[in-house]
């Protein structure tokens, strides 16, 4: 039955939830009462993988850039997140070109806070098993500044999909979706990541003030229907976690059964792990305790749960835990690093290119000169010659410019015999496709996969995927079309503008943007090709000039 109280501004909330949030609270209550009679807090996450910056300055530099009817201005810090910001509910920055050049990601700020308890690391092989629509998957990706491997995965294909498009919006490189259970993934990774995050599907709780929905949904059944759920996918996430490695738990709700409980029923079916404390006063969060009382049968350090109310903080309601995973019981569990032995051989054994193999295939699909459908001579014509001796700083050449000089230089050179010719150009073919990764933002070894006639560029450490449903198999770079190469819109939102060839700079603020962004064509000079079409220098997708009209190739589906 709904409480039907006009003036206290909480007349959704089900009676049971508010009696059981009184006796919660006590003396707290009418404080956590009233904030349903406030405006909830707006955030967003400024994308370093775009803006090449840490938050505070990426704030300053475009915070202050832009004016108020950009929707991008009046930035204030979240103090528990990096690159977190509370924007006025007046702005719109959702609507904004920025938006769909993934230069930030809209986030309720306490949902900010999970992500930065699993401090993932560059180099890292991490997993975010309940991952749509992909808020803590893309700060995750930040972390790991496109060095390591992060599979991203959801169940409910709908939302898979959206996850995907989310991460492609930010550019990311190094990460692979996958429409999956938990249990299955549990069988085909076991032991194998460094980090896992389990943000659980909840009974909502805390996004009530934000979706008045969500409380037509409520019934104590169904929070004990979510408990039992969270029990399952931890126990998937324990048997998935490589000894030493680090396990967060999540929800968005204030009930006990799902917070405290399920930490406490997991400490208790998992002896191997123990509980880690949140550092709360470094977020700005001192006092933000989980309560060990409300757990049926509390484990030691359960005060050092992460509880946020939006009585307390700037943000919704939310609830997070740490805990290490320590003893090895063999009986259970392989070890790690033989798991991890025995994907290394399996790739090698089922891996179909070496990239050198992968250049030399790509270069022989040169059917005549002029029609390649080629990765590497689609590089050649459209990106800037690169150096990259170190991955942090990419240099590239200007004085390699024009369509002349950038053609291979297919004739045998003097001396050269045809075995040295063919050699020296499938090196220069794997120079200019690790290039391209390098650009793409990718830190580490990386491999190229081939899909049918899709490419994709992968971490090296990304296991072979076979027998999964796979929507990303790592950065989709493009599709070899019957007498071309055609690049795709994930690899324009990753590339570093600076190594495109051809681009068309577009204020964020103007007619223009907008106008590509509802797929229209323009009039445009230039050399005839592929243009990277950029916003306020950040890439937002392709258009591809000829005759003096710009032709829009920014996706249909992703049309405003
Ligand atoms: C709280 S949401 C995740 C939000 C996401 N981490 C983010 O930051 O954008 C929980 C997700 O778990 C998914 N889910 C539902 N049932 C599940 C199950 N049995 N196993 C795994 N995930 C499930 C839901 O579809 C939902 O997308």
């Amino acid at each position: 039955m709904i409480n039907r109280d006009a003036e206290s501004g909480h007349e959704m909330l089900p009676e049971a939830f508010q009696e059981r949030m009184r006796q919660m609270l006590g003396e707290e209550y009418p404080a956590f009462l009233e904030t349903f009679q406030r405006a909830h807090c707006h955030g967003l996450r400024l994308n370093p993988l775009k803006t090449g910056l840490d938050g505070r300055s990426a704030a300053e530099k475009y915070g202050g850039a832009y004016g108020e009817d950009t929707g991008f201005a009046h930035l204030t810090p979240v103090s528990w997140a990096e690159n977190g910001y509370y924007y006025p509910s007046w702005d719109q920055p959702g609507k904004h070109p920025l938006h769909e050049a993934g230069v930030y990601y809209i986030q309720e700020p306490s949902a900010m806070v999970a992500a930065e308890l699993l401090d993932a690391q560059p180099g890292e092989l991490i997993l975010d098993l309940c991952a749509a629509p992909g808020g803590k998957s893309t700060q995750i990706a930040a972390k790991m500044g496109g060095s390591g491997f992060l599979l991203c995965n959801e169940i409910h294909p709908a939302r898979a999909k959206i996850l995907s498009e989310n991460i492609e919006r930010m550019g990311i490189c190094n990460a692979c979706v996958t429409n999956e259970t938990p249990e299955h993934l549990a069988e085909v990774f076991p032991e194998y990541f460094d980090r896992i995050l389990v943000d659980a599907p909840c009974s909502g709780e805390g996004m009530f003030r934000k979706n008045e929905e969500a409380c037509g949904e409520w019934s104590q059944e169904n929070v004990e229907l979510c408990a039992r759920r969270q029990d399952g996918i931890l126990d998937c996430a324990a048997r998935m976690l490589r000894p030493g490695g680090i396990l967060v738990y999540s929800t968005c709700t204030f009930a006990p059964e799902e917070n405290e409980g399920s930490v406490s029923r997991f400490m208790g079916r998992h002896g191997e792990f123990v509980l880690l404390p949140v550092q709360k006063n470094r977020l700005g969060l001192a006092g933000a305790n989980g309560i060990p009382e409300w757990a049926e049968k509390p484990v030691p350090g359960m005060e050092n749960t992460l509880r946020l109310w939006p009585q307390r903080i700037r943000g919704e309601g939310h609830f997070a835990a740490i805990m290490k995973k320590e003893a090895v019981p063999g009986e259970i569990y392989h070890v790690a690093d033989c798991c991890k032995e025995e994907y290394r051989i399996r790739k090698q054994s089922e891996e179909k290119y070496s990239l050198a193999d992968f250049v030399r295939e790509q270069r022989s699909m040169r059917d005549t000169p002029g029609k390649a459908r080629d990765l590497i001579s689609f590089c050649r014509e459209n990106l800037q010659s690169l150096t990259c001796e170190d991955a942090d700083s990419l240099t590239f050449s200007a004085e390699e410019h024009g369509r002349e000089a950038r053609k291979e230089k297919r004739g045998r050179q003097v001396g050269e015999t045809k075995e040295e010719k063919n050699s020296r150009q499938n090196l220069e073919g794997m120079d200019i496709v690790e290039a391209l990764g390098r650009a793409a933002g990718m830190k580490g070894e990386f491999q190229v996969i081939r899909f049918g006639d899709n490419l994709y560029l992968a971490p090296m450490e990304m296991p072979p995927l076979k027998g999964l449903k796979v929507l990303r198999p790592g950065l989709h770079l493009g599709e070899l079309k019957k007498n071309r190469f055609e690049p795709s819109h994930a690899l324009a939102l990753a590339l570093a503008p600076k190594a495109a060839v051809h681009r068309w700079e577009m204020k964020a603020d103007c007619a223009e943007a907008m106008n590509y962004l509802k797929g229209q064509a323009f009039h445009a000079e230039g050399e005839k090709g592929w243009y990277l079409i950029c916003v306020d220098d950040f890439g937002m997708g392709w258009g591809k000039l000829s005759g003096g009209m710009m032709k829009n190739h920014y996706p249909r589906g992703l049309r405003k």
